[in-house]
C-alpha cells in the first residue's frame, strides 16, 4: 500500500469528493462527524503522515472533556482514514484481481504468442532450410551453369575460330572461284582463239581444196591439152618439148601442191587434237567450276543452317563435348581396367601355374615322404638286423673295463704306473695294463674306460644295448669289481647331480624317449619295473611296501622268493613287486625308494659298501598297430656286490658272512659263464640265487655285457688282477645266439626276470 501510495504520490478513493487535508484536520472537523458524514474522501500521504504524528495540545491538562473530544475527535478521523485505507484496499484488491485477471490473459495470450511464434518461427526455420536448399541448388546450378557457360563460350571461340576458318577456306575458294574464272576466261580466249584459228585453217584448206580442185581441173586440162598436144603432136612436132617441159614443171608444181596439202592436213590433224585436248580441259574447267559453285551454294547454305542451328549446335557441341569427355573418360577406365584385367589374368594366370606347380610339388613331396617312410621302416629294420649282426659277431658276452679315478688320498703306485693304457692301433681304447711285482698284465676287452670318460660317454656305448631290448632281446648288463671300485657308480651315479647319473638312470629315459618316438611308427610299449636284491643268498623284494618283509632283523625276508623258470624262457620270482610306469620319473623314484631299502655295509675298503647283488629287471612289452607285430624284451641291470677277498675286506661276524655269500654266488658266476663257453653238457645255474636268476640271460638267449670295475690306487692292484683276469675269461666265452621275443603273451603272465 505505501509503495502504491510511494509511486502514485497520491492516493485516491474509487469516488473522489474534494477537500484536502486541512477539512480533516480535528480542528477542521465537525466533532460528531463520521467518514460517512463527510462522505467519501481523499488522502495523501502527507494527510496521514500528518494525522498519525499529530499531537493534540490541550488548554488545560485536566480538561478531560475536552481532551475525551478531541481524542474521540482524533479517534473519528482515525477511523475515517482507516476505513478509506479499507476501502482503497478493497479497490486495490479487486484493481489486483483484475490486473491478475489481464495479467492471466495476457500470460496466456503471451503463451498462445509464444506458441505461434516457435510454430511461425518453426515453419519460417524451414522455410529458411528450404530457402537454404534452394539457394544451394541454386549456387549449385549457378556453378554447373557458369562452367556451361564457361565451355559453351570455349565451344564459342572455337565456333568462332572454326568460322573464321571457314571464312577463311570460303574466301580461299571465292579466291580460286575468281582465279578459275580467270582461268575460264583465259580458257573460253583460248578457245576463241583456235576457234577462230580452226576457221581460219578451215577456209585455208577450203581455199587449198579450191586451189586443189583447180589444179585438178588444170590437170584435166592439161590432161585434155597433152591429149591434144599428142593428137596435135604429130601435128605439132615442135611444140613437144615445150609442152614436156610444162607438163613436168605442172607435174613439179602438183607435186609441191600435194606436199603442201599434206603438211596443212597434218597441221590440220594436231589443231584437231589440240582443240580436242583444250575442249576436254574446257570441259573439266566447267566442270570444276560447276563443283566449285556447287561447293560455295553447299558452304553458303551450310553457313546460312550454321548461322541457324548455331545454339543448336552449340548446345549438341556442348553435349557432345561432355558425351565425349565421358567417352574418354569411360574409353581411359576401359582402356586401365582392361590393363588390370590383364595384368590379373597374367596374376591369375601365373598362380594358377603356381598352385599347379605347387600341387605337383605337394603330390611329389607326398609321395617323397610315402616313401620315406616305406624306406625308414625297411631301414628300422635292416638296422636291428645289422645291430644284432654286429652284437653276434662281437659275442654275445661282451665286457667293458671302466677304471675310476683315484679319489682323494689314493695313490696310483711309485711314478703312477700302476694301470696304464697302451697305444698301439689294435689296443687302443681297448687294452689295459696293470703292472703287479713289475710285471706287466696285459689285457683287451670291447672297450676300456679311462678314469676321465664320463657316464655320459660310457651309456653312449650301452646305448645300443638298450634299443635291443626295445626291439624284443633279453638284455643283461652287470657291473663286477672289487668292493669301492665304481659298481654303484657306474649303475646307479651320484644322487643329486645331473651330470653323474648312472645307467639305471640313463637307459630309462632313452626308453621312455624311444618309446615317444616310435609311436609315430604305430609302436606302443608298456613298461613295467621290479628291483629286488640278493643278499646272503636270499631274495629281497626292494620295491615291496611292506618293510617288514624287506628286512628283519637277521636280514632275512620272510617270504621266500622262490625262483622259476618256463618253457618260453621267462623267469617268475614269486612274490615279487612288480610296477608298471610310465615315465623316467616315476622309476627314478623307485630306484631312490630301492636305494634306501638296499642292504649296505662299511667296509675296510668303502664306507657304503653294497652288501647284495641288485637286480633291476625292465620288461617292455611292445605293439605295433599298423603291423601287427607284437614285442617283449627284457632290460636287466645288476649291480653285483663287492668281489673282494676275505683278507682284503677285513671282514669278521655277519660282514664274514655277507662276504662269502657274495663271493661263493660270484664263483658261480664264473664257473656258470665257463661251463657254457666250454659247452659243458651241466652248468651250474642253480650253484646260486644269483646264477638261477640270471639263467635265461646266461644260458645264450640274451645280450650280455659285463663291466669290469677297476679300482686305480696301487693297494688295489691284487683285486684288479682278479677281477681283469675273471672278466679276460668271460670276454673270451660265446655262449649261445640271442633270440629275439616276439611271440604275443598277455603281460600279466610275464612277470618274471626275462
Ligand atoms: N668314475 C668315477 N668317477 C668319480 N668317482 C667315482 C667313480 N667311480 C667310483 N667313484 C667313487 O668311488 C667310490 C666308490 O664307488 P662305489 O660305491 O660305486 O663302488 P662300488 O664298487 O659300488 O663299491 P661296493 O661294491 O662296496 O658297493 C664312491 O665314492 C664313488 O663316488
Amino acid at each position: 500500500m505505501v509503495g502504491a501510495m510511494a509511486n502514485n504520490g497520491r492516493i485516491r478513493s474509487a469516488s473522489p469528493v474534494t477537500n484536502g487535508s486541512k477539512d480533516l484536520t480535528p480542528n477542521s472537523a465537525p466533532a460528531s462527524t463520521t467518514g460517512s458524514e463527510y462522505g467519501p474522501v481523499e488522502f495523501t500521504r502527507d494527510d496521514v503522515e500528518t494525522l498519525l504524528n499529530e499531537r493534540i495540545k490541550y488548554k488545560s491538562k485536566f480538561n478531560y472533556k475536552e481532551r475525551c473530544e478531541n481524542m474521540m475527535e482524533y479517534i473519528k478521523r482515525l477511523r475515517l482514514c482507516i476505513r478509506w485505507f479499507q476501502e482503497l484496499e478493497l479497490d486495490y484488491a479487486f484493481e489486483q484481481e483484475k490486473l491478475k485477471n489481464a495479467l492471466e490473459l495476457n500470460e496466456k495470450h503471451c503463451a498462445d504468442m509464444e506458441v505461434s511464434l516457435r510454430n511461425k518461427e518453426e515453419e519460417l526455420n524451414m522455410i529458411i532450410e528450404e530457402l537454404r536448399k534452394n539457394f544451394e541448388s541454386v549456387q549449385v546450378q549457378l556453378a554447373r551453369e557458369q562452367t556451361e557457360k564457361l565451355a559453351a563460350n570455349d565451344s564459342l571461340g572455337k565456333e568462332k575460330e572454326t568460322r573464321l576458318a571457314v571464312e577463311k577456306a570460303q574466301a580461299g575458294l571465292v579466291e580460286e572461284l575468281g582465279k578459275t574464272q580467270g582461268d575460264l576466261q583465259t580458257a573460253n580466249q583460248r578457245i576463241q582463239s583456235v576457234n577462230d584459228m580452226y576457221k581460219l585453217l578451215q577456209e585455208y584448206n577450203s581455199s587449198l581444196q579450191l586451189y586443189n580442185s583447180k589444179l585438178q581441173g588444170d590437170l584435166d586440162e592439161a590432161h585434155e591439152t597433152i591429149k591434144r598436144g599428142e593428137k596435135e603432136r604429130t601435128a605439132i612436132v615442135e611444140n613437144i618439148g615445150n609442152l614436156k617441159g610444162q607438163f613436168s614443171a605442172l607435174q613439179d608444181q602438183l607435186a609441191a601442191s600435194k606436199a603442201s596439202q599434206e603438211d596443212i592436213m597434218k597441221q590440220k590433224g594436231e589443231l584437231v587434237n589440240e582443240i580436242a585436248s583444250l575442249k576436254v580441259e574446257l570441259q573439266q574447267a566447267k566442270e570444276d567450276r560447276d563443283r566449285h559453285l556447287v561447293e560455295v551454294q553447299t558452304l553458303q547454305t551450310e553457313a546460312t543452317k550454321y548461322n541457324d542451328f548455331k545454339d543448336t549446335i552449340t548446345e549438341l557441341e556442348t553435349t557432345c563435348s561432355s558425351q565425349s569427355t565421358q567417352i574418354q573418360e569411360l574409353q581411359d577406365r576401359l582402356v586401365s581396367s582392361e590393363r588390370r584385367l590383364q595384368v590379373s589374368d597374367l596374376t591369375t594366370f601365373e598362380k594358377i601355374n603356381e598352385f599347379e606347380d605347387q600341387k605337383q610339388s605337394i603330390i611329389d613331396l607326398k609321395s617323397r615322404v610315402e616313401e620315406a617312410e616305406l624306406k625308414l621302416v625297411e631301414g628300422e629294420i635292416l638296422r636291428k638286423k645289422l645291430h644284432n649282426t654286429i652284437l653276434e659277431l662281437k659275442g654275445n658276452i661282451r665286457v667293458f673295463c671302466r677304471v675310476r679315478p683315484l679319489l682323494p688320498g689314493e695313490n696310483n703306485g711309485e711314478e703312477g704306473k700302476t694301470i696304464s693304457y697302451p697305444t698301439s692301433l689294435e689296443a687302443l681304447g681297448r687294452g689295459i695294463d696293470l703292472m703287479q711285482n713289475a710285471q706287466k698284465h696285459s689285457f683287451t676287452f670291447d672297450k676300456v674306460f679311462l678314469p676321465t670318460a664320463s657316464q655320459q660317454d660310457v651309456f653312449i656305448e650301452i646305448s645300443q644295448l638298450v634299443q635291443s631290448a626295445l626291439d624284443g632281446y633279453k638284455v643283461c648288463i652287470f657291473a663286477y669289481g672289487q668292493t669301492g671300485s665304481g659298481k654303484t657308480f657306474t649303475m646307479m651315479g651320484r644322487p643329486g647331480n645331473p651330470e653323474e647319473k648312472g645307467l639305471i638312470p640313463r637307459c630309462l629315459e632313452q626308453i621312455f624317449e624311444t618309446r615317444q618316438s616310435l609311436r609315430s611308427q604305430g609302436w606302443k610299449y608298456e613298461l613295467q619295473v621290479s628291483m629286488l636284491e640278493i643278499y646272503n643268498e636270499t631274495i629281497r623284494d626292494l620295491l615291496s611296501t611292506n618293510k617288514e618283509a624287506v628286512r628283519t632283523d637277521n636280514g632275512v625276508s620272510p617270504q621266500k622268493h622262490a625262483i622259476k623258470h618256463d618253457a618260453s624262457g621267462n623267469t617268475h620270482v614269486a612274490e615279487l613287486t612288480i610296477l608298471d610306469v610310465k615315465s623316467s620319473r616315476e622309476v627314478s623314484f623307485l630306484l631312490d625308494h630301492a636305494a634306501r631299502n638296499r642292504s649296505v655295509g662299511k667296509t675296510q675298503m668303502n664306507e657304503q659298501s653294497s652288501r647284495s647283488h641288485f637286480v633291476f629287471t625292465l620288461r617292455i612289452s611292445g605293439v605295433n598297430e599298423s603291423t601287427e607285430q607284437q614285442v617283449q624284451g627284457v632290460l636287466n641291470l645288476i649291480d653285483l656286490a663287492g668281489s673282494e677277498r676275505l683278507s682284503k675286506s677285513g671282514s669278521t661276524g655277519d660282514r664274514l658272512k655277507e662276504t662269502q655269500a657274495i663271493n661263493k654266488s660270484l664263483s658261480s658266476l664264473g664257473d656258470v659263464i665257463f661251463a657254457l663257453a666250454k659247452k659243458e653238457d651241466h652248468v651250474p645255474f642253480r650253484n646260486s640265487k644269483l646264477t638261477y636268476l640270471l639263467q635265461p640271460c646266461l644260458g645264450g638267449d640274451s645280450k650280455t655285457l659285463m663291466f669290469v670295475n677297476i679300482a686305480p690306487e696301487s693297494s688295489s692292484t691284487g683285486e684288479s688282477l682278479c677281477s681283469l683276469r675273471f672278466a679276460a675269461r668271460v670276454n673270451a666265452c660265446e655262449i649261445g645266439t640271442p633270440r629275439r621275443q616276439t611271440n604275443i603273451k598277455p603281460l600279466e603272465n610275464r612277470l618274471s626276470l626275462g
